[in-house]
């Protein structure tokens, strides 16, 4: 007889899975290895930026108090007593009456208080010393960026966990971090199974197909943050899959395999999982592409039966792998950001779990519109290509029409969710 297994709700998977937690390491790196990587210990300015007061433009550095009489019909003289470029410093106290031609990012003169475009002064020629004329009143501070107005020294900047994308890079150079202290990346075994799998190189056959799972997994491990280990592809060989996957719980944080998870005569890794004693959290999952997927735990590692199919194999990575491992990145936004969208077309089959729809977000007239990328169907590669979001549509008896409010989760944004699942309802409009 054939094992029946009994699917649990999605949110439900989900929360089993988030109680395991993989070790998170940390790993000291340069400043230029940086981008991408997640942050081990909060980012803390250093000192005050800017560190002095400084000149936000071309001008003349003065005392305010000497253009009090300034006007149009009044304009008033300053002698121009010496010219600095940003990193220079006039070190001499500037008198009444007199200016420092100052550069962008110059330090303030000692004694000034505030500048004057370039544009707005008169430069006297043919005098003995260099002067210029002012013809309107300024106010003390006016054009001085000040020392700490962008951040004071001590404020914490970025929140450990966080992915460093190019702003904190400036961040950590403006604050002489070129060495940063980051998460390590967990190493995720990847196995793929099936005797049917050929390498990409390799020219198709009679009942073969290329490989293709373990090449998208390995890239869902780079943009989730980790790092994958592939271990190949094996023959529906249990006793060669059972080794491979030993020998790669030896050497990983995380194991995936990919295929041989359901219940055919060559799907093995239910009875692999058994033979290593480890605890399966679930084999079904009440939700399609995906509903196969299998979650175990063996010590402190995670074994991740994926679906064959590749739209299961897509969606399982997502929603099981993607947040255990961010967590190992000590991100507390582990989670697909789900955010709501329009429905763009009808979905009319209904289906008694909850749907991922590989799906394409557009903006239209400020809102969210989804529509599915391609064809939906568990086995279906062609669709992954043009998705940058999945539909979320709850399981039930109806059918879905063009315009309802639906949720979705975004692939591609970089600022997660903490927990997305919550009140997932799609309403009629
Ligand atoms: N009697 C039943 N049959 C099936 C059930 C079921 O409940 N009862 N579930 C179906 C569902 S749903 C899915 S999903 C698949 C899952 O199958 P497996 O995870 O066991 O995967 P395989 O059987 O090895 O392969 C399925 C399919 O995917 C192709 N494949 C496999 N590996 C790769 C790869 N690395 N790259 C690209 N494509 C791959 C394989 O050739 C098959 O076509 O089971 C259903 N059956
Ligand atoms: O697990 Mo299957 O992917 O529901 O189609
Ligand atoms: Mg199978």
């Amino acid at each position: 007889m054939v094992e029946k297994r009994k699917p649990i709700p999605v949110e439900e998977a989900i929360s089993r899975v988030m109680k395991y937690k993989t070790i998170a390491d940390k790993e000291v790196i340069t400043i230029e290895e940086s981008f991408g990587r997640f942050l081990a210990e909060d980012l803390i300015a250093s000192h005050d930026v800017p560190a002095f007061n400084r000149s936000p433009y071309d001008g003349f550095a003065i005392r305010a108090e000497d253009t009090k009489e300034a006007s149009a019909n009044h304009p008033v003289r300053f002698e121009v007593v010496g010219e600095i470029g940003a990193g220079y410093v006039f070190e001499e106290e500037v008198m009444p009456f007199q200016a420092v031609r100052i550069m962008t990012g110059a330090q303030i003169p000692q004694g000034c208080d505030a500048v004057v475009m370039l544009e707005l002064v008169k430069e006297l020629e043919g005098q003995e010393r260099p002067a210029i004329l002012i013809k309107r009143l300024f106010k003390k501070g006016d054009n001085i960026s000040y020392q700490g107005e962008d951040t004071e020294k001590g404020t914490v900047l970025v929140k450990k966990g966080t992915q460093i994308n190019p702003g904190i890079v400036a961040l950590l150079a403006t604050f002489g971090y070129s060495k940063v202290s980051v998460a390590k990346r967990p190493v995720i075994g990847v196995i793929a199974t099936g005797t049917e799998l050929l390498n990409v190189d390799e020219p198709l056959a009679p009942g073969k197909i290329r490989n293709s799972n373990a090449y998208m997994i390995m890239a869902q491990i780079d943009r989730a943050g980790g790092q994958a280990k592939y271990y190949g592809k094996l023959n529906d060989d249990f006793e060669a899959c059972l080794t491979a996957t030993k020998q790669a719980l030896s050497e990983v944080d995380m194991l995936i395999t990919t295929g041989g998870v359901s219940v055919g005569d060559y799907d093995y890794v239910p009875v692999i999982l058994k033979e290593l004693g480890a605890e399966v959290l679930f084999n079904k999952v009440a939700m399609r592409p995906g509903s196969v997927t299998t979650v175990a735990n063996l010590g402190e590692k995670m074994i991740y039966g994926l679906s064959g199919n590749p739209s299961a194999c897509y969606v399982g990575f997502e929603l099981f792998v993607r947040p255990v491992l961010r967590q190992a990145l000590f991100n507390n936004f582990p989670h697909l950001r789900k955010t709501k969208a329009t429905l763009g077309v009808d979905f009319t089959k209904p289906n008694p779990f909850m749907r991922l729809v590989r799906s394409r977000v557009d903006y239209v007239d400020g809102q969210l519109v989804a529509s599915p990328s391609g064809v939906d169907k568990s086995g279906i590669v062609s669709s992954l290509g043009g998705a940058d979001c999945l539909m979320l549509l709850p399981g039930g008896t109806r059918g879905y029409e063009k315009g309802m409010d639906i949720d979705i989760l975004l692939l591609e944004d970089t600022q997660g969710s903490e927990w997305p699942w919550s009140n997932i309802v799609a309403s009629y409009k």
